[in-house]
């Protein structure tokens, strides 16, 4: 497979503290990479700085064979590289389908086209039932959802997850899992940050672990937790890992 995304030496410091210590990282077309560690290991920096939140001090992103280093999180999004957040921020005073009809609307008259492509999308994620209730009005779990419809109006080639079912209803995060499988199965690349490590187990082809701005192993869910380097960065961390290793 081709690769997708691309990290090259990546590099992200804040004063003295090295967040992002030289992050090299390939992910191809059609896969899914889980990205775990412990907490303060430069994960979500990463996405920051490879989104276009953050400024890189050093290295490259390249992302479907475009050098995207320096680009504004609203260019990269547009190339086809989009992102969730930990807490997620839909408009709360508009309707959800309005919320969909608002990305990348700039004040213009919504097409036919568009509200169809936001219809199929809120069938697709199974909350259409809720789409004139205005988006206060959900939980947060359904607020995720929100989240991911709105990024599927962008018709990204990858997504980045940071923590998708953080503080969502198991009957809710199974059903997320299941509609990111089926996004998965349509083409779409994905790379998640997630201290879930059912979910990452359950979807991720290929796992990164990062420590302290580094990364220290790369492999299947099962190969990078019998590493004694990955065993030994979550010792004495309180973390799903200990729970599922035992
Ligand atoms: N905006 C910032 N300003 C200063 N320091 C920061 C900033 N963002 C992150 N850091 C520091 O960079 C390091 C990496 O943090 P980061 O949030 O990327 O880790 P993480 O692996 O995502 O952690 P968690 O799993 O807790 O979300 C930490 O030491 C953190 O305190």
């Amino acid at each position: 497979m081709a690769p997708l995304l691309e990290t090259t030496d990546l590099e992200k410091t804040f004063g003295a503290l090295v967040a992002n210590d030289g992050i090299s990282l390939t992910v191809d077309a059609g896969e899914v990479r889980g990205i775990i560690g412990p907490n303060g290991s430069g994960k979500s920096t990463f996405f920051n700085t490879v989104t276009g939140f953050y400024t890189a001090d050093g290295g490259t992103v390249t992302f479907d064979g475009e050098d995207i280093t320096g680009c504004s999180s609203h260019e990269i999004a547009r190339k086809g590289l989009a992102r969730t957040f930990q807490i997620v921020s839909p408009f709360e005073n508009l309707t959800v389908r309005q919320n969909l009809l608002a990305v990348h609307s700039k004040g213009v008259r919504v097409s036919e086209d568009k509200r169809e492509r936001a219809d199929e999308i809120l069938e697709f994620l199974d909350i259409a039932h809720l789409a004139d209730d205005e988006a206060s009005e959900m939980s947060g779990g359904q607020q995720k959802l929100l989240e991911l419809a709105r990024l599927l109006m962008l018709d990204p080639k990858c997504i980045m997850l940071d923590e998708p079912t953080a503080g969502v209803n198991p009957a809710l995060q199974d059903r997320i899992l299941d509609r990111l499988i089926a996004m998965n199965d349509r083409g779409t690349t994905f790379v998640i940050v997630e201290h879930d490590m059912d979910l990452i187990r359950a979807f991720a082809d290929t796992v990164t672990v990062f420590d302290q701005g580094r990364i220290i192993a790369e492999g299947t869910f099962d190969e990078v937790t019998a590493e004694s380097r990955v065993r030994d960065a979550y010792l004495g961390v309180e973390s799903d890992l200990k729970e599922v290793l035992g």
